[in-house]
């Protein structure tokens, strides 16, 4: 069981009130000004990891309220909980043992009192021999031909992951494997893919936690359909689709015979999967071994977060100086900007990550909470953001924190890139910190050769209030085993934020009524009918798209 405990009644809370009311005007010229060992006092190395904090606003005492805040709130406790397998999702009654599928150790892990690391050891080894049976052509498709394509259908969490992690390997990818991800339950999305494969070196893996979700069980029947008009014989199923499941039963009703069940359980939360049998795509297109390091570096990574005091714990003061944005400045957003383009899905797989977790307003009681929870998370890789939103985030009105993420060393080290590249990931940094003064701005001016008028013109435009805060991620190298590690800190800091908000973070109840609701409306689309049971607004859509569909 999780404390439940309200931040906003904590002494400390109540303290870091005061505490913002001194600080948040302070610049961040000034706390740089004042404190030469800034960067030393306010970063911390962990392996390849460089976690550097100082370009946010805080001080030591800020820092140091926030961490009374966790343990207020009982985050230690709450660690262990969760690492002990105590029913911390308790809505759904289940542990949350992500951590376990990286455990590489042989120390037994308790979910409900049941050790769980042979059963992962288990699923490691079939996925192991799997990968080696499809890489050296021993497991061939029904025409005797070896596997080439691996096509996933799932969604969310059975999807995100593995198509983050895959795009981000890139360069580790076997040669003659290729991967493509379905997910949309749009047809454009299956039939575009299923342009791209053949049915006769294609292994389709069915990754869904529940085996019932409509996008993946519908798009899962479109590419068995497809295979079958090829194939022509329902014993060649076999062959070319396994399932990435918790659920035996429905997987055997689809036609997926339990041997080609690859399983896991219900202690996986969705969006933690790739760790499990969902990651069984990545294991493919990156090799077994490289699959191995991923989780290596994410077990190294759990074992910083559970046993570092919270001064040098990265996952932990990311999670505090976010709470610190969030309830203290009332910020509601937060960017993820990778400087790699293989990291192009990062963003993309934590905004799941952290919406799906953190995006609650009833606390760990059922009530609602009187404070900001978690925020919308979005980025794209830079430097192509900074040619699409930075304006906003330089100049704008809202405060958008945001972590900078770059490889220190380059995969394709051309030319000067990677050079051009990184004195981007560092100028941005500078730049959102500093911003540009009056003064600045006129003596550029100035210097261009500017009259007086235009100078008085253009100066409220050219200036930079700066005092925007960025945390820089700088990583040796993206391998498989940074990744992992990577991964981890933000998982964990989801994690560490929801302990503090109070509220459940590994359920996702909010998105079931619009799926209940498709479900009760798809029987109306039949047919020619007017639908009347609903808003006029609802009615009005349903009954212009009939009306268009009738007429196209
Ligand atoms: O793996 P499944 O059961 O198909 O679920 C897919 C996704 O659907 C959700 O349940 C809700 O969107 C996610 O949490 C999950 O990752």
């Amino acid at each position: 069981m999780l404390p439940k405990i309200k931040p906003h009644q904590t002494d400390a809370w109540e303290k870091l009130e005061r505490h913002y009311k001194k600080i948040s005007e302070t610049h961040l010229r000034e706390l740089f000004a004042d404190d030469p060992d800034r960067f030393r006092n306010f970063s911390i190395s962990f392996e390849d990891i460089l976690f550097d904090y100082s370009k946010n606003r805080i001080n030591a005492k800020t820092l140091s309220l926030l961490i009374d805040l966790a343990n207020e709130c009982k985050l230690p406790e709450a660690i262990e909980a969760m690492f002990n397998g105590e029913a911390i999702n308790e809505t759904e009654g289940r542990s949350v043992l992500h951590t376990a599928l990286r455990n590489m150790g042989n120390e037994p892990v308790y979910a409900l009192g049941k050790n769980v690391i042979p059963q992962v050891q288990q699923v490691l080894q079939q996925m192991k021999q799997f990968c080696n049976r499809i890489h050296s052509g021993e497991w061939t498709g029904y025409t005797g031909n070896k596997i080439k394509y691996i096509v996933n259908i799932g969604i969310g969490g059975s999807d995100l992951g593995p198509y983050m992690v895959t795009e981000a390997l890139k360069p580790y990818w076997k040669k003659d494997i290729e991967v493509y991800f379905v997910s949309n339950v749009d047809a454009t999305h299956i039939a575009e893919t299923l342009r791209k494969v053949n049915p006769q070196e294609t292994l389709f893996l069915i990754a869904s936690k529940t085996f019932t979700t409509q996008e993946t069980m519908t798009n899962a029947h479109t590419a068995r359909q497809w295979f079958l008009e090829a194939a022509g014989d329902e014993s060649y199923i076999a062959k070319h689709f396994v399932a990435l499941s918790t659920n035996e039963k429905e997987v055997v009703k689809f036609g997926i015979d339990k041997a080609n069940m690859f399983e896991f359980w219900d202690w996986v939360g969705g969006r933690y999967s790739l760790w499990s049998a969902i990651g069984l795509s990545i294991a493919l297109t990156v090799g077994y071994e490289h699959f191995e390091s991923l989780l290596k570096g994410a077990h190294s990574t759990d074992n910083h977060f559970r046993k570092t005091p919270f001064e040098g714990n990265i996952p932990v003061i990311m999670a505090l100086i976010g709470l610190w944005y969030t309830n203290f400045f009332d910020s509601q957003t937060e960017a993820i900007l990778p400087y790699d383009q293989y990291l192009h899905r990062f963003a993309a797989y934590f905004q799941q990550g952290n919406m799906e977790s953190n995006g609650k307003s009833v606390d760990r009681k059922g009530k609602n909470v009187r404070y900001n929870t978690g925020p919308v998370i979005w980025g794209e890789p830079g430097t192509n953001g900074q040619h699409a939103f930075y304006q906003l985030i330089h100049q704008g009105t809202l405060l958008i924190p945001c972590d900078f993420i770059a490889p220190a060393v380059s995969h394709n080290p051309i030319g000067d890139h990677h050079a051009k590249l990184l004195s981007n990931f560092f100028a941005q940094t500078e730049a959102l910190m500093n911003g540009k003064t009056a003064e600045e701005a006129e003596a550029e001016l100035v210097k261009a050769g500017k009259s007086t008028e235009e100078i008085d013109a253009l100066v409220p435009f050219k200036v930079f209030t700066g005092n925007r805060p960025t945390n820089s991620i700088l990583v040796k190298k993206i391998t498989p085993y940074t990744l992992g590690q990577l991964i981890a800190l933000y998982e964990h800091k989801i994690f560490v934020q929801g302990v503090i908000w109070n509220i459940f973070s590994f359920d996702q109840w909010g998105v079931e009524l619009g799926k209940q609701l498709a479900n009760n409306i798809l029987p109306e689309l039949q047919d020619d009918k007017p639908v009347s049971k609903h808003d006029s607004s609802t009615n009005g859509l349903i009954n212009a798209w009939k009306k268009m569909k009738a007429e196209s």
